[in-house]
């Protein structure tokens, strides 16, 4: 549905995007995350052809993002990060504009969002809270029926009942059959509704991570006043990262814990813990807060 081949943007000697070749299969749901500056909102208007790329190339549905952009906007509901819209009309009156104009829009659809997220629409755009016209943004952005969803960080600004509200929506279109790729800085957001995380850092794309996966890892920690025997056959391929720090050791499974509870039974250790890996663990191999990393 979504490919780019060696994509970059330069912003004069600044290289904001560096050679991204990502591929979004039709029906998935793709978190693109990283640090402020990684190039995630510069990617998505690539995608849109709202920036002219430097180098490489960006496609849709088979359609060229930079010279198509016609087609490509037919197939995509868009939500910037910095949602602006005109502030002297009135929240109806903006969703109406936009359920017109876009081909797979719908008045009815857009009037029914805006209901779900609690929004006003009787109110003039430029009276509206920061929270309001980021509701109005996924109002727009959530009532066409376009089989691909781009959003940039569509959560912020928006209080917790809110967020959780929109993530339900986002997740509901996923099920549909529809195609989402979505920014956000809050991990828990893409673990809830995505199958797969790519993770960026200074333009590169550094991690994909299918999410079904990772819902199979486990991080075990234990102390042991030995030395750690070899890990059997059986499991060698199941377990990783084995890391030792004074008596402390920690590992990381992949797949059924049993056979490796199994295993380290037999050992005299003592206070073992398995806990479900998260995307922060994935995240934090990448991007650890300056803290740890000095550590
Ligand atoms: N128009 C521009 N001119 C010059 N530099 C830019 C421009 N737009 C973005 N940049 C730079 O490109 C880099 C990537 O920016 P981008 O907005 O894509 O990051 P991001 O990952 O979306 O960050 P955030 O999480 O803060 O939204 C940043 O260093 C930013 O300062």
């Amino acid at each position: 549905m979504l490919k780019t081949y060696d994509l970059t943007k330069k912003y004069g000697k600044f290289l904001a995007l560096d050679h991204a070749n990502i591929e979004v299969a039709e029906g998935e749901c793709c978190g693109v995350l990283g640090p402020n500056g990684a190039g995630k909102s510069t990617l998505f208007r690539l995608l849109m052809g709202f920036l002219r790329p430097t180098h490489g190339q960006a496609t849709i549905g088979g359609k060229d993002c930079q010279h198509e952009k016609v087609a490509v906007h037919s197939l995509v509901s868009y939500l910037p990060g910095d949602v602006r819209l005109f502030g002297e009309m009135k929240g109806r009156d903006v969703l109406e504009f936009f359920a017109d104009i876009h081909p797979r829009g719908n008045r009815e659809r857009s009037y029914a969002t805006a209901k779900r997220l609690d929004l006003d629409i009787t109110r003039r755009v430029g009276y509206m809270s920061t929270g309001m016209r980021q509701k109005l943004g996924l109002s727009i952005a959530l009532a066409t029926d376009a089989p691909m969803l781009i959003m940039d960080e569509p959560t912020t600004s928006l209080d917790p009942n809110v967020r959780a509200e929109v993530i339900r929506m986002i997740g509901e279109a996923h099920k549909s059959g529809r195609t989402v790729v979505i920014c956000s800085h809050v991990l828990s957001e893409i673990e809830d509704i995505c199958n797969r995380a790519i993770i960026m850092r200074q333009g590169h794309v550094v991690h994909d991570q299918n999410l079904e996966d990772l819902a199979r890892r486990h991080a075990v920690t234990f102390q042991l006043a030995q030395p750690l025997p070899s890990v059997p056959d059986n499991l060698r391929d199941r377990i990783a990262n084995i890391r030792q720090t004074e008596g402390s050791f920690s590992l990381e499974t992949d797949g059924d814990l049993r056979d490796v509870m199994a295993w380290l039974a037999q050992l005299p250790l003592s206070n073992m813990k398995a806990q479900r890996l998260g995307l922060r663990e994935v995240y934090d191999r990448y991007h650890a807060p300056e803290s740890e990393q000095a550590a």
